[in-house]
């Protein structure tokens, strides 16, 4: 691919802080047009490396281009080029929705009449049109995350940052975030963002690194990840806490052999990663075993973190 068409392009990026660690050497290549995704658990370094990417914080090792600019000598051009949603939500909450955007271009230099016009239009594509003059305080964390990303497209940026866009949403609030995000990226925009949710990531990524402790430990779309780690199906036996602890839960998963390609022992469940749940399941009650509930479901990322790591993304 030619260097113009890569927004981001990373080659051995180290963050340290101390003599700590946070990012180990990743490299990093993202195109025009897609969202990308950063997904790992808490302390991953995703945010050290959005950070990084988002130019306000330099790089410890390694060399970062973003926009074809170098991040270590270009930081002001290239931030005045892309949109930030941080993790934290930073809106003034004196202000109202239509005045959080506009006193905001004004950083970017844009006339207040090109402020006003574009305020409106970016309330109306987050849909709080209708609040364009309420204070921010009373909003919804699910509004507040809106306005948030409508204050990022202000300078109608080409790429976009998201640290952790829906963390702390209820489900409603999260699926009318992924939409107006899939929207964006309908209109060209590239969006990054950092997740520790799996079902995020499949919604809204293109392409995506896991990362676990500082490393990228693989890369791919979803489906290329599930394809390549997990099987087609999973069968979750979930049985009593006790039934799983020590010596009983070996026994458990003794007893299973030969059932799954792979078994994963939880604290309350087994999994059995296999092509045909159905099949499975029915070769489990052949042998007599009796879980409290049975579940087939369809591979995610989750189980692609799990067969990587060795760990669930979420405690
Ligand atoms: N300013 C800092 N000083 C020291 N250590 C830091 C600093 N910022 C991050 N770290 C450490 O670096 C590691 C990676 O943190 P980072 O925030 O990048 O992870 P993350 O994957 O984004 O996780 P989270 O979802 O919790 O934000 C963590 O162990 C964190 O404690």
């Amino acid at each position: 691919m030619s260097t113009p068409d890569l927004m981001i392009s990373a080659t051995g990026l180290v963050k340290r802080f101390g003599s700590f660690t946070a990012v180990a050497g990743i490299d990093v290549g993202v195109r025009r047009g897609e969202a990308f995704g950063f997904l790992g658990p808490n302390g991953a370094g995703k945010s050290s490396t959005m950070r990084m990417i988002g130019c306000v914080s330099p790089p410890s090792a390694g060399s970062l281009r973003i926009l074809g600019l170098d991040a270590a000598t270009h930081g002001p051009a290239i931030r005045s080029r892309l949109g930030v949603v941080p993790q934290q939500d930073s809106l003034d909450v004196e202000l109202s929705l239509a005045e959080n955007l506009t006193v905001y271009a004004r950083y970017f230099g844009i006339s207040r009449q090109v402020a006003r016009d574009r305020a409106a239009e970016l309330l109306e594509f987050v849909q709080l049109a209708d609040r364009a003059d309420s204070k921010v305080e009373p909003l919804s964390g699910g509004m507040k995350r809106r306005l948030t990303i409508a204050r990022a497209l202000v300078n109608e940026p080409d790429l976009v940052l998201l640290d952790e866009p829906t963390t702390g949403l209820d489900p409603q609030a999260r699926h009318l975030v992924w939409e107006r995000l899939y929207r964006l990226k309908q209109r060209g925009v590239t969006l990054v963002l950092t997740t520790h949710y799996m079902d995020e990531a499949e919604q809204l990524c293109d392409r995506l690194v896991v990362m676990d402790a500082g490393r990228i430990v693989a890369e791919g779309s979803p489906s290329q990840l599930i394809a390549r780690y997990s099987s087609r199906e999973v069968v979750e036996l979930r049985f009593g806490l006790d039934d799983l602890a020590g010596p009983a839960g070996a026994e458990l998963v003794k007893a299973l052999d030969g059932l799954a390609d792979r078994i994963e022992a939880l604290p309350d469940r087994l999994l059995l990663y296999t092509d045909d749940g159905d099949a499975t399941t029915a070769a489990v009650a052949a042998r007599s075993i009796e879980p409290t509930s049975v579940l087939v479901r369809r591979s995610t990322l989750e189980d692609v973190f799990l067969h990587l790591t060795g760990r669930t993304l979420v405690d």
